[in-house]
């Protein structure tokens, strides 16, 4: 069989072919220098904005954890406050900064995500710099009977605020992990068996500052919704571990309610954790529909 082709037109005449036209004479300025910079014109723009920027900014980082330096991609919202007398900010700074800390070789944690927040209120000259960082965390998981491991992960989320006045910072931190929850209603009337589902937690939590350094906050929230759970999840069970997984569960059974109460004492319980947000979602195997419970509650209004 031949391999030759009939030769095509040049790939500069194939774009024309398909509609490509040269770039017309403008009359508008190519220098930095002569182009308007629209987002910093001064006027009175109505009203001042809590926040504006860019979000589902995709980016490889690498993340402090308890098991060592973890390599990780994660998704960023960039963004800061805007005083009523500025139209816009630089949005081009925020992705600046983000380069540059990367080619720094910068590694997440919270302290260094306050220092990010602080520079970027001062990169774009408002009051308040703020981020969100949300990045799937991979952490070891025995089997209950043999012991057999693997590796589980949980979306793991850090917001922080930066405030350049006041010099304050806030860290809230979370986590989303997936747990087995076993219907009680269902175990205390059928004469045998129980329906079960996969249940969604997610836990925020706001850190009070002096515990940004030494709270091993992700195994502190991982543990708060495993450990209140039907049962956990695990990436390896052979036999003797599938046997004590579903027995846990159902001596562990828990409504939506049951778990986001239980996961709340232990979140009030933590001294470092000031105020919480706890939501379980169940996956229902009996239904099409999702069953929901959540709870906001903040211990400085705790009197
Ligand atoms: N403020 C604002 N900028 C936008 C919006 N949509 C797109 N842009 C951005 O406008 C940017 C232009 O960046 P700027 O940071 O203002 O550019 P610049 O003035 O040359 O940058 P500096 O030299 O840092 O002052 C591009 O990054 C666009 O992404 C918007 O809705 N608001």
């Amino acid at each position: 069989m031949s391999t030759s082709h009939v030769a095509l037109p040049t790939k500069a005449e194939r774009h024309k072919l398909f509609g490509s036209v040269p770039p017309i004479k403008g009359t508008k300025p190519t220098e930095k220098e002569q182009m308007v910079d629209l987002q910093n014109t001064p006027k009175n723009f109505l009203f001042a904005l809590d926040s504006v920027g860019i979000s589902n900014v995709k980016h490889p980082v690498n993340v402090e954890t308890s098991e060592g330096v973890q390599s990780t991609v994660a998704t960023f919202e960039l963004t800061t406050s805007l005083v009523q007398d500025r139209k816009g900010i630089n949005m081009s700074r925020l992705t600046e900064q983000l380069d540059a800390y990367h080619q720094q070789g910068w590694t997440v944690s919270n302290r260094s995500l306050i220092e990010f927040a602080q520079e970027l209120a001062e990169r774009m000259e408002q009051t308040e710099g703020q981020l969100t960082i949300r990045y799937p965390w991979f952490f070891t998981r025995k089997a209950p009977a043999t012991g057999l491991s693997g590796l589980m992960n949980a979306d793991v989320m850090h917001r922080v605020t930066y405030n350049l006045e006041t010099g304050v910072a806030n860290v809230t931190v979370g986590l989303v992990i997936n747990v087995t929850t076993l219907c009680p209603c269902s175990k205390e009337i059928s004469e045998y068996s129980a329906h079960n589902q996969r249940g969604y937690i997610t836990i925020e939590a706001g850190l009070d500052e002096t515990s940004m350094d030494g709270f091993d906050w992700r195994a502190a929230l991982l543990d708060a919704a495993e450990s209140n759970a039907s049962a956990p999840l695990h990436p390896v069970l052979k036999r003797p571990d599938e046997k004590r997984a579903t027995e846990i569960a159902y001596e562990n059974p828990r409504f939506v309610e049951d778990m986001v109460r239980l996961i709340a004492a232990d979140l009030y319980e933590m001294k470092q954790v000031v105020n919480f947000f706890v939501e379980c979602r169940n996956e229902e195997s009996i239904h099409q529909h999702d069953a929901i419970a959540s709870i906001t509650f903040d211990k400085r209004n705790d009197t």
